[in-house]
């Protein structure tokens, strides 16, 4: 059973024997890998009151202690508490180099500020938790045993000081936050623990997943300026006012760059942030198809590298796969006829992931702005150590366990236009 490049051993087997429901067993778990959409939506979300718990992970929850992380619960009424209350704090809120750390602090003091209603300062918070998100790479996704005590042990003061230490520092916010006191009525309420629980997994399931978003998405463009300068065009034509004056880019503008839109899709779909999702786990004996799946049973998905639902190539970067000439066959637009990744990055039913507006908001808005403002490349004297000569990506760049992400690479970034330069001028950006 694979520990490491989990989505594309599994997609192997699917093609391997020629089936969309592979199972395997091992240490007395049996795992059945769904290759096939239509089978997730059918087993995962028709019948989720049987499909909607999780593998037990002893090295996750009882060494490394990170069951206050609701994600890893079984389907209960502990679970239920915590989710709801995870929708209700998302709702108030509505809303290896130097960039590395950039990313990761953004992307951790966006998530501090929604668990715990703390503002973040630019670097070198004192809360120094920011810069240190859990390690969810590290999590077995599915395996009831494995992995070293030592490691665990290493790693269990993390959640410890993930979830009293922001608490202690936010405690206040919880209590005082809103003008009508919603928060205070909510949180009063409940359990302590309910809320450490919480907030703890709002941090630890957004920071490590967003960030790695987005350092996939720095990735794929900087190893593909062909399609950076076709973004950098549309940014132009789309926020350029009459006189060239740049404008940075909204939500709102989101349809009018299709360009942009396809190029986010396919860094979701070429690099997927968790490849084979968080495995649920069966409460009952169910059968499909003629194919039994007793209770306990994991299942894990490998779709979005599926050229049956992507097209060929499904390991090359080509947002081109989501994209079609437009009516007026001047531009282009999203082709609706593609299945959009997030229907499959997200996961199904009842565990589907709740943050995940706020995660394709994050993404797609950190790289509009990133990409109005700059260029970024690999430099030349490295592509070779990133890309093949036919343009595929060494595998060797991913940290594919359980949460995926580029390994540390060289990019250099550059004020891209004098009106670029013009615009962080106006929002107070030094260079
Ligand atoms: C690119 C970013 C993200 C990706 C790809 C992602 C993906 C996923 C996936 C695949 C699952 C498992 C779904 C299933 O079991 O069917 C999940 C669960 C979860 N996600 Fe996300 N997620 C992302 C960002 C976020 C953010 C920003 C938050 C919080 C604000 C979040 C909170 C959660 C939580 C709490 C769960 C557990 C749900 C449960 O077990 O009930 N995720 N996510």
């Amino acid at each position: 059973m694979p520990l490491d490049s989990m989505g594309p051993v599994y997609a192997s087997w699917a093609k391997r024997f020629n089936s969309d429901l592979v199972s395997a067993s091992a240490l007395g778990t049996t795992l059945v890998v769904i290759d096939s959409y239509d089978i997730a939506v059918e087993l995962l979300e028709k019948r989720a009151a049987k499909y909607s718990s999780r593998p037990v992970s002893v090295m996750a929850c009882e060494l490394m202690g990170w069951d206050c992380i609701f994600a890893f619960l079984p389907y209960s009424d502990a679970w239920r508490d915590r989710r709801k209350l995870f929708r209700f704090l998302l709702d108030l809120n509505e809303t290896p180099d130097e960039f590395y750390g950039l990313v990761r602090h953004m992307v951790g003091g966006l998530a501090i500020s929604l668990a715990y209603g703390l503002p973040i300062q630019r670097r070198h918070d004192p809360l120094h938790m920011v810069d240190a998100i859990p390690a969810l790479k590290h999590i077995p996704a599915w395996c009831p045993g494995g992995g070293s005590k030592r490691f665990a042990n290493a790693n269990k003061w993390m959640s410890g000081a993930f979830r009293a230490e922001p608490y202690e520092k936010a405690d206040k916010s919880f209590w005082h936050r809103g003008p009508n006191g919603r928060a205070s009525e909510v949180a009063k309420g409940r359990d302590l623990e309910v809320i450490l629980d919480t907030a703890c997994t709002i941090f630890a399931t957004s920071a490590d997943t967003s960030t790695n978003s987005i350092l996939s998405f720095i990735f794929a463009l900087a190893t593909h300026p062909e399609y950076r300068r076709k973004i950098h065009a549309e940014l132009d034509s789309v926020l350029a006012d009459r006189s060239g004056t740049l404008r940075l880019p909204t939500l709102e503008d989101r349809e009018s760059l299709p360009f942009l839109m396809a190029a986010v899709m396919e860094s979701q779909r070429w690099a997927p942030v968790i490849p084979i999702g968080i495995p649920h786990r069966t409460t009952e004996d169910d059968v499909f198809e003629g194919y039994s799946i007793p209770k306990g049973t994991a299942q894990a998905r490998s779709m979005l590298n599926n050229e049956k639902v992507f097209g060929p190539d499904p390991y090359s970067y080509n947002p081109e796969r989501f994209i079609r000439p437009n009516a007026t066959g001047k531009g282009v637009e999203i082709n609706p006829s593609v299945r959009h990744p997030n229907t499959i990055a997200f996961g199904f039913g009842r565990r589907s992931c709740p943050g995940s507006h706020l995660a394709q908001s994050t993404l797609w808005l950190t790289a509009a702005c990133l990409l109005t403002l700059y260029e970024f490349e690999t430099p030349a004297s490295e592509k070779a150590n990133y890309v093949g000569p036919d343009g595929s990506i060494d595998k060797e760049r991913w940290d594919a366990g359980f949460v995926c992400h580029p390994r540390p690479f060289k990019c250099e970034f550059k004020v891209r236009s004098p009106q670029a330069a013009a615009l962080l001028a106006e929002l107070g950006i030094e260079m």
